[in-house]
C-alpha cells in the first residue's frame, strides 16, 4: 500500500505533463515511466481487495502440499520436485502430478477470475486497453506479437525433432499403453512437475548410453558442498569477469536455506534490490544439486544487474527490458555447464569429451533449453488471451490443454474438468509474474553467449565456450548492465552484438550438431514429428 501510494504521488504529477512537448529525450523516458502506475492506480478499496488476491494466491501456492494416504505431507520443493525428477513409476509420478493440481489449481479457480477483472481495471485505470497490453509495453515494440511468433516458427523444427526423439525412448521405456509415437507424450513423465524442462529423464534418453556423464551433484555431496559454498563459487564467476562483488549486506540478509524454525514461506528462488543503492538479497531454499547450483547462477545474474545500475535514478533502475534481466544469470550459466569450466572447477574428471559425449552433453543442454521453448511461449499467449477475453472464464481449463497440446506436445495423464485450474499450478501464474521474459531471454542468452565469447576470444564451436576470467567480456557485459533501463534495449543489444534485433540463429548455432544427430536419428527410426493422433486417454482410444 506505500509502494502504491509513493507511486500514486509521483504518477498524477508525471500525468500533468505532455510528453510530446519535450525535447530532451531522458526526461521523456522518465515522464513516460512515471506515467505508468500498475496497480496503484485502483481506487483504495479496489486496490486492497486485488493485493488479498495476490496475497491468497501466492499463500495457496507456497503453503499446498500433498499427503501419502497414512504419512507426511509433502510440500513442492524439495519433495514433489523430486518425485517428478527421480520416480520411473508413473503411478507415483501420476500420485505427484495429480495431487499436486488438487492441492493448488483447484484452490485458485474462483479467485483467478476475480484477479482478471481487477488487472484489467487497473491496467485501463493506466491507459492500456488490458493488462496483457501493458505486460507487453514493457518491450516498447508494437511488433511484439508477430516477432515473438516468428522466433517460435524458427525453432519449432528443432523441437519437434527433440520431441519425437523423446516420445520414442518414453515409449521405449514406459511401453505402447502409455505413449503413442503418432500422439501427445502425458505431461507427467518428463521428469518436471510443469515438464517445461526435461533435463531430469537424460537417463532414460541418453543417445549413447554406454557414456553416461558423470553425476555433478553426486560429484558436488562428495567434495561436501553447501549452500554458502556455492553462493560463493557463483559470487567468484562474477568477480573473475571483472565485474562487482556483492557488498556484506547481501550475505548478511540473504534467505540461502529453507528456514528450520517452523517459519512457511515462498520458497521460489527470488532476487530483491531496497533500492537503497546498498541492500541487495536472494531468497531461495538451497539444496545441494546442480540444478540449484545452476539456479544461484540466475540468482546472481540479477543481484549483478542490481549493483551495475545502483547510481542511476530510481526510474530506470530496471533491465533494459524484463528478458534482459532473466538473460544476465543465464547467459554465464551457459559458460558455468560447458564441459571445460566444469573441469576446471573439479566437478568432472573426465579429461576431454570424444564426439558421442558430446552429442550426451548437447542432450543434456537441450533438455533444458529446447523443451522449455513452447512452454515459455504458451505461457502468456495463454495469459494475454484472457485478459484480452478471447479465452472466456467457463474455458480456462480446456484453453489451457489446447495450448499445451499444439505447442508442447503434451496432454493430461487423466481427464480434466473446469473444476480444475491446471496453469495456477505454476508459481508464476499464482505470483501474476510474467512469463515471456524467459522466452525471449532463451533466445537471447545465446545470442549474448555468443558476442561475449568472441570478445573473450574464444575459437571453436559456440557449446565448448567458457567466458571465465575474461575481463574482455566482463567489460562488454558491465557497460551494458550499467545503463539499466535508461536506453531502449535495442541500443543496449547493439553495444554488445552490434545487432538490434533478437535472433535465433546463435541458438541455432549452438545446437546445429544436435539437430543433424536428431534428425538422422529420427529418420532412421521412421519418427512422425508432431502428434497427429491428438488425445492420451488410452481407455478411449481403444
Ligand atoms: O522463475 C524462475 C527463476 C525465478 C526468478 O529469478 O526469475 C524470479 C521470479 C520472481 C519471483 C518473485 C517475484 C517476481 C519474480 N525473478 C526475480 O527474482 C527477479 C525478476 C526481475 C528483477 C529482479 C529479480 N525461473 C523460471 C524460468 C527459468 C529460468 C531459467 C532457468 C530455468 C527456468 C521458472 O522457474 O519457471
Ligand atoms: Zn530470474
Amino acid at each position: 500500500m506505500e509502494r502504491s501510494q509513493h507511486m500514486l504521488f509521483f504518477g498524477t504529477r508525471a500525468r500533468l505533463f505532455k510528453i510530446a512537448r519535450f525535447q530532451d529525450p531522458v526526461v521523456k523516458r522518465m515522464l513516460s515511466k512515471l506515467q505508468n502506475i500498475d496497480k496503484a492506480a485502483l481506487p483504495k478499496d479496489e486496490l486492497r481487495e486485488y493485493n488479498k488476491i495476490l496475497a491468497y494466491m501466492e499463500t495457496t501456492y507456497s503453503m499446498a502440499q500433498v499427503c501419502l494416504n497414512e504419512g507426511p505431507c509433502l510440500p513442492l520443493e524439495p519433495d514433489l520436485e523430486e518425485v517428478m525428477a527421480t520416480s520411473r513409476d508413473q503411478k507415483e509420478l501420476l500420485w505427484a502430478w495429480q495431487g499436486w493440481r488438487d492441492a493448488v489449481g483447484r484452490q485458485l479457480r474462483i479467485t483467478f477470475e476475480r484477479y482478471v477483472q481487477l488487472s484489467n481495471k487497473a491496467a485501463k485505470l493506466n491507459g492500456y486497453v488490458d493488462m496483457g497490453a501493458l505486460w507487453r509495453s514493457k518491450y516498447e515494440s508494437d511488433t511484439l506479437e508477430q516477432d515473438l511468433e516468428q522466433l517460435y516458427r524458427e525453432l519449432q523444427p528443432l523441437y519437434l525433432n527433440l520431441h519425437a526423439y523423446v516420445r520414442r525412448a518414453l515409449h521405449r521405456h514406459y511401453g505402447p499403453e502409455f505413449i503413442d509415437l503418432r500422439g501427445p507424450i502425458p505431461a507427467h513423465l518428463l521428469g518436471n512437475m510443469w515438464a517445461q524442462s526435461w533435463v531430469n529423464i537424460l537417463d532414460l534418453v541418453l543417445p549413447f548410453p554406454k557414456k553416461p556423464p558423470e553425476d555433478i551433484t553426486k560429484i558436488m555431496r562428495g567434495q561436501h558442498w553447501k549452500p554458502k559454498k556455492m553462493f560463493i563459487e557463483a559470487e567468484r564467476f562474477y568477480t573473475s569477469l571483472g565485474l562487482l562483488p556483492t557488498p556484506p549486506e547481501f550475505w548478511k540478509n540473504s534467505m540461502m536455506e529453507r528456514p528450520t524454525d517452523g517459519r512457511e514461506l515462498e520458497c521460489h528462488a527470488s532476487a530483491w534490490d531496497f533500492y537503497n543503492s546498498k541492500d541487495f538479497r536472494i531468497k531461495k531454499c538451497t539444496e545441494v544439486t546442480i540444478e540449484d547450483l545452476l539456479s544461484i547462477f540466475h540468482q546472481m545474474g540479477h543481484i549483478q544487474y542490481f549493483l551495475q545500475y545502483r547510481n542511476l535514478s530510481v526510474i530506470f533502475r530496471a533491465g533494459a527490458n524484463p528478458a534482459f534481466e532473466e538473460a544476465v544469470g543465464s547467459v554465464i550459466t551457459l559458460s558455468v555447464f560447458s564441459h571445460k569450466h566444469l573441469l576446471n572447477r573439479g566437478l568432472v574428471s573426465h579429461q576431454h569429451q570424444d564426439s558421442e559425449e558430446e552429442v550426451n552433453f548437447l542432450m543434456g543442454i537441450a533438455l533444458d533449453k529446447i523443451a522449455f521453448i513452447p512452454f515459455a511461449y504458451l505461457m502468456d499467449l495463454f495469459r494475454w488471451k484472457v485478459f484480452d477475453g478471447t479465452i472466456q472464464k467457463d474455458v480456462y481449463n480446456q484453453e489451457w490443454w489446447n495450448l499445451r497440446l499444439k505447442y508442447q506436445g503434451l496432454c493430461p495423464p487423466v481427464p480434466r474438468t473446469e473444476e480444475d485450474f491446471d496453469p495456477g499450478a505454476k508459481f508464476h501464474i499464482s505470483a501474476s509474474v510474467p512469463y515471456i521474459r524467459y522466452f525471449l531471454s532463451l533466445v537471447l542468452q545465446f545470442q549474448l553467449h555468443e558476442a561475449l565469447c568472441k570478445a573473450s576470444g574464444h575459437m571453436g564451436p559456440l557449446h565448448r565456450c567458457d567466458i571465465y576470467n575474461s575481463k574482455m567480456a566482463g567489460k562488454l557485459l558491465e557497460d551494458v548492465l550499467k545503463l539499466g533501463s535508461s536506453k531502449p534495449w535495442p541500443e543496449v543489444l547493439e553495444k554488445i552484438t552490434g545487432q538490434t534485433e533478437v535472433s535465433a540463429k546463435a541458438l541455432m548455432t549452438y545446437f546445429k550438431p544436435l539437430l543433424n544427430w536428431l534428425v538422422t536419428e529420427n529418420v532412421r527410426q521412421g519418427e512422425i514429428l508432431g502428434w497427429p493422433d491428438f488425445s492420451c486417454y488410452f481407455e478411449e482410444k481403444y
